[in-house]
């Protein structure tokens, strides 16, 4: 067995045992999910995969759809155009969060944060609502390597209860921040939220970045090359909520996550990491996959500002 792989083992074993965090329920089809559900996986930018407990379980991907939509809409509309509609300032608030909105600012934060990816999304290019779901579907599968699939138990209880996510909405149009219609906005981020991933799907994603936008395993170009950067900047500033500034002082790489309980995390030109764990704190993340990536980036040096790169697995 590898070491890596080892590694990984111990880490499951011991943050198994956890009990901390609660598994989300305010998207009442969330609350089903099983606590206990636990797994960790890498993929290398050389196609290598190394996995540990419940990594084919499927579940939403939630929040870290943001990213993937993000990259999309920097292809529709270039980057300089997408930040005029956009921004990427931090906020330091949760993912949910209003206060921000009401300072009549003509465009949200940041794209990871729900009223930034309402906006995000609503960018998108396509002929009606069928084909954008469609692009955007695509665009997902060649990350993943698969077929993706919407969680229609999950979309529509979203639907029916995302007050919040539907007031940002009416009040980014009240600023002018976002086109009028927001029903199909809605729809599509509610849609992108509840696309089915497994812990190995989130590696592959995170692996696909760190592989410079196109997916190590089939080869195939998710992204344009020229747009993993801006993607990977604002992962690494917002991709955490309000944990994000402890996140880059404690694990310092950029990731994401959402509170279906996924983390993915991506190490430049090295690897995609993710772990699966519903349990979240009350910033959204995932508690379990807190401590590995702590200890993760602990073990192997991960910290992008970390120049003792000695231990790292990833560096040949
Ligand atoms: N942080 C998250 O994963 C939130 C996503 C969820 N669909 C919402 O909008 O509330």
């Amino acid at each position: 067995m590898s070491e890596l792989q080892a590694f990984l083992e111990k880490l499951h074993h011991t943050y198994a045992a956890m009990e901390q965090g609660e598994v989300a329920a305010y998207i009442p089809e969330l609350s089903k999910a099983n606590p206990d559900w636990f797994g960790i996986s890498v993929v290398t930018t050389d196609g290598q995969a190394f996995n540990v407990g419940d990594t084919e379980q499927k579940f939403t991907i939630q929040s870290i759809s943001k990213l993937f939509s993000y990259g999309l809409a920097l292809e529709d509309h270039g980057r300089e155009i997408l930040l005029k509609k956009v921004g990427v300032e931090p906020t330091g608030d949760p993912f949910n969060s209003m206060i921000r909105l009401d300072e009549g600012s003509h465009r949200p934060y940041n794209p990871m944060i729900n009223a930034g990816a309402i906006a995000t999304t609503s960018l998108l290019k396509g002929d009606g609502p069928t084909d954008k779901l469609n692009r955007l579907l695509k665009m997902l599968e060649r990350y993943t390597g698969h077929d993706v699939f919407i969680d229609m138990p999950t979309f529509i209880s979203e639907r029916a209860t995302g007050h919040r996510n539907r007031a940002m909405a009416h009040l980014m149009l009240n600023f002018g921040m976002i086109d009028k219609d927001i029903d199909a906005a809605l729809d599509l981020y509610f849609q992108q939220c509840a696309v089915m991933v497994t812990c190995q799907d989130l590696a592959t994603m995170a692996a696909t970045l760190a592989n410079h936008g196109q997916n190590p395993i089939t080869q195939t170009r998710a992204v344009n090359e020229d747009y993993v950067r801006d993607i990977l900047s604002v992962m690494y500033t917002c991709g955490m909520y309000n944990r994000a500034g402890e996140w880059a002082y404690r694990v310092g790489v950029p990731a994401k996550s959402g509170v279906s309980g996924g983390i993915l995390a991506v190490i430049p030109g090295k690897a995609g990491i993710a772990t699966f764990s519903p349990p979240i704190d009350d910033n959204g993340n995932s508690v379990r996959g807190l401590r590995v990536f702590e200890a993760l980036s602990k073990k192997y040096n991960l910290h992008m500002f970390d120049l003792s790169m000695g231990r790292c697995i990833f560096c040949i």
